[in-house]
């Protein structure tokens, strides 16, 4: 296993053709629609190998990575749904590292004055983000309240869902059509193309909605589709008989959750990842919230998906666009760097706890999202007034 593979900064494709013999399992036996399948689901019998020395996860860091992967949460029930709370003797630390990050609501007229002179272009991760980090992610709601303000944001500026999870699933839990959605980290984009048909590239796919609306598609990791499927059905094998894990198949990656694993069996389950990605040296890992990622060793993240849904709306080398991404992961982390490095818009970090970021600004959690996207709407009604473009109360969704 390349070690430098668990850092989770982007490798450029190797040109070694996939061996699609080698592959065997046809893909539709596994439709994307399928991602949250748990172990339980039967799978054509997969050879089991016993896992190799644990030694190996230890030594190259993935042990440390998962045990930072989340912060440590109490469970409180509210409004059917869990939230997370900081542990008290972490507060103190957290108010002096909101000084590095400041909240992005406190400065909220400092973003609003620049959004005012620019074009807001909003981007938004889901999990943790939109709705807050649950134990089944099957499970993983987002509040009506939530998805209005959602509606309400779209209503004013671009918006779009930039998730790890498939775009078909992350499509299913926010529900809204008037957004762009890009699924597997950025790898699934739906996108207003105007010139798509000029592009020469297989990357490229005119395809239809689940309203028979013609859409277009880019999805750059097209060929590791089959790779994909067969290391799904190998992860569900090989970690069946570890009880809380699942694996779920989000098309053009795949993800091992351990939230609901014993601690103890943690190396257990890092091995058999480990193990598996050995014989696929053109696939990599990265860590999430207790999830193990697999993803194609491609130069494709959630940053680039920002750049290229940016260029698809017409705002690449445009001086006057403000794009703000909100996000909570580390995979997020690849959007905040874009936005950094070229200076030109906002990352917003959601999180109760102190984590080193490339984000601008922070948030504590999925309710101090909603209030900002609430601002957002009602600095756009202010606007609107103030040009004499008097938005009508119908033209919002208010409960
Ligand atoms: O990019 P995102 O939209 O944030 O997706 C990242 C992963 O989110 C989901 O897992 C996370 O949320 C779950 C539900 O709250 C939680 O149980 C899990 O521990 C978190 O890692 C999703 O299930 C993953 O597949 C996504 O990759």
């Amino acid at each position: 296993m390349d070690m430098k593979s668990t850092k989770g900064s982007p490798i450029l494709a190797d040109s070694v053709p996939i061996n699609k013999s080698r592959l065997g399992i046809h893909s539709s036996l596994l439709p994307c629609s399928q991602s949250g399948t748990s172990f339980t689901t039967a799978v054509p019998s997969i050879p089991r190998k016993k896992p190799g020395k644990l030694d190996d996860v230890c030594s190259n860091g993935w042990l440390d990575a998962m045990k930072s992967s989340s912060p440590p949460r109490k469970k409180v029930l509210k409004d059917f749904n869990f939230v997370e709370l900081v542990p008290d003797d972490a507060e103190a630390a957290y108010e002096s590292w909101k000084i590095r990050y400041p909240s992005a609501l406190n400065c909220f007229q400092t973003i609003s004055s620049r959004a005012r002179k620019r074009k807001l272009v909003v981007f938004l991760d889901y999990d943790g983000t939109l709705s807050p980090i649950v134990d089944d992610p099957d499970r993983a709601f987002m509040s009506n309240d939530m998805r209005r303000a959602v509606r309400n944001v779209a209503k004013h500026f671009p918006t779009a869902i930039i998730s790890g999870r498939s775009r078909d699933k992350v499509y299913e839990l926010v529900g809204l059509t008037e957004l762009y959605y890009a699924g597997s980290h950025g790898m699934d984009i739906i996108f207003p193309a105007k010139d798509m048909v000029s592009r020469n590239d297989l990357n490229y796919v005119k395809s239809t909605n689940k309203e028979g609306k013609e859409v277009n598609l880019f999805q750059p990791a097209r060929e590791f589709l089959p790779m994909i499927d067969e290391v799904f059905m190998k992860l569900v094998e090989t970690s069946k008989d570890i009880p809380g894990a699942k694996v779920e198949n989000h098309k053009f990656c795949a993800s091992v959750h351990y939230r609901n694993v014993d601690p103890d069996s943690w190396p257990v389950i890092a091995q058999y990842v480990h193990d598996i990605l050995k014989d696929y040296p053109r696939l990599r890992l990265t860590h999430g919230r207790k999830v193990l990622e697999i993803r194609p060793v491609i130069n494709w993240d959630k940053g680039k998906a920002v750049e290229f849904l940016l260029e698809s709306l017409g705002f690449s080398n445009c001086d006057d666009v403000l794009p703000i991404y909100i996000g909570d992961d580390r995979t997020d982390e690849d959007a905040f760097k874009v936005l950094k490095k070229k200076n030109y818009g906002y990352g917003i970090l959601v999180s109760a706890v102190t984590k080193e970021s490339n984000a601008f600004f922070s948030l504590k959690d999925t309710s101090e999202v909603q209030d900002f996207l609430e601002s957002l709407v009602k600095m756009a009604q202010v606007d609107a007034r103030k040009h004499g473009r008097s938005p009508k109360p119908s033209d919002y969704d208010t409960d």
